[in-house]
């Protein structure tokens, strides 16, 4: 797909300038990106395919400026880095970089950018579809609908009522916040535990509480939101003990990442009742082994991670993570850049 070429396909006249070289992964198939953003890639990098650079690795090393990491690849690691002696930036797509050992990075003084604020609103709305749709049994209503053999008896089609109930909110950042915007709508009391408290005016434009104590929030919510990003302090920062926290008749979602959550914990508590549902859009791993108990259980939704998988959004994500290359290789303030 690539012969080091610019967007016409020929190699650079002499006097004219190279376009920087970029190494990317996943370019082709359904992991790729689209093609319409391919090209436009290709009129501002050469882009170079984890393959075209393993087999080229003597040639092309030295020139390599970037990596564009689209959805956690290509993988970085050590030996990578060190064979990219002139790499300034790694643009990395979404907000989550807990695939990346930033320390490694920074020790190779390399820079890291992510697309952070572009996922909130669409991953916020996935939240949403999640608590209504396991609140309100769709799948297993879509199932019974389309059943050869339905059978429609409304008096024993039951879910639980959202507007009204209490949301407790895990991790009030942009998404978590997002989340409190929408549940104002729907009526619901909102809780939310986080570092820091947000401040007065932001707590009451959506009527959210703070719980210092995230076990105020666990008792008290019906439904509980995990929005955090995952660090070491978040790492199964929802187990047994927290689980058992929860009221019997509550829901635990999920749209932050699998490691959240001691995912045999809630196995075990959603087998015993000890909660009435859950809904994930993040496990470990992903996806699941088809025989995983989670995939057989009435009482969980699952979707394969889907946060900000809206086109428009994957769109800005894809300019985003190219405007943060061309900032680095310009010596200019990088846009999305995180610190490291
Ligand atoms: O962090 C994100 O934005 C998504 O979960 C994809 O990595």
């Amino acid at each position: 797909s690539n012969d080091h070429t610019n967007e016409r396909g020929a190699q650079p006249a002499r006097g004219e300038q190279e376009l920087p070289y970029v190494l990317i992964d996943c370019i082709e198939g359904k992991h790729g990106v689209y093609m319409d953003h391919l090209e436009y890639l290709k009129k501002r990098f050469c882009l170079i395919t984890m393959k075209e650079y393993l087999e080229n690795k003597k040639i092309l090393s030295e020139k390599i400026r970037a990596i564009y990491m689209w959805y956690h690849k290509p993988v970085i690691d050590e030996e990578l880095l060190q064979s990219l002696p002139n790499l300034k930036i790694v643009s990395s797509s979404g907000v989550g970089i807990d695939h990346l050992d930033l320390k490694l990075l920074s020790r190779f003084g390399v820079k890291l950018s992510n697309t952070p604020f572009v996922v909130s609103t669409d991953t916020a709305d996935l939240g949403m579809a999640l608590m209504l749709a396991s609140a309100r049994r769709l799948v297993e209503g879509y199932q019974m609908a389309v059943a050869p053999d339905t059978e429609y008896f409304p008096a024993n089609w039951l879910g639980v009522e959202v507007s009204g109930a209490t949301l407790g909110i895990v991790g009030m950042g942009t998404i978590g916040y997002k989340m409190a915007q929408r549940a104002k709508a729907f009526e619901m009391k909102i809780l939310y535990h986080n570092r820091n408290q947000r401040n007065k005016e932001e707590e009451s434009a959506v009527g959210a509480v703070y719980c210092k104590k995230i076990d105020d929030l666990l008792q008290q919510s019906d439904f509980v939101m995990l929005a955090v990003t995952l660090t070491p302090q978040t790492h199964k920062l929802i187990g047994k003990r927290e689980l058992e926290l929860m009221k019997p008749t509550a829901t635990l979602i999920n749209i932050s990442r699998g490691l959240v959550v001691d995912q045999d914990a809630l196995v075990e508590a959603l087998q015993k009742k000890v909660i009435k549902a859950g809904a994930l859009d993040v496990t470990y791993p992903e996806p699941l082994p088809r025989d995983h108990p989670l995939l057989k259980m009435q009482n969980v939704i699952i979707t394969p991670h889907i946060g900000s998988a809206t086109e428009d959004t994957r769109r800005v994500m894809m300019r985003e993570m190219a405007e943060s290359i061309e900032a680095a290789l310009a010596g200019l303030p990088v846009p999305n850049e995180v610190p490291l």
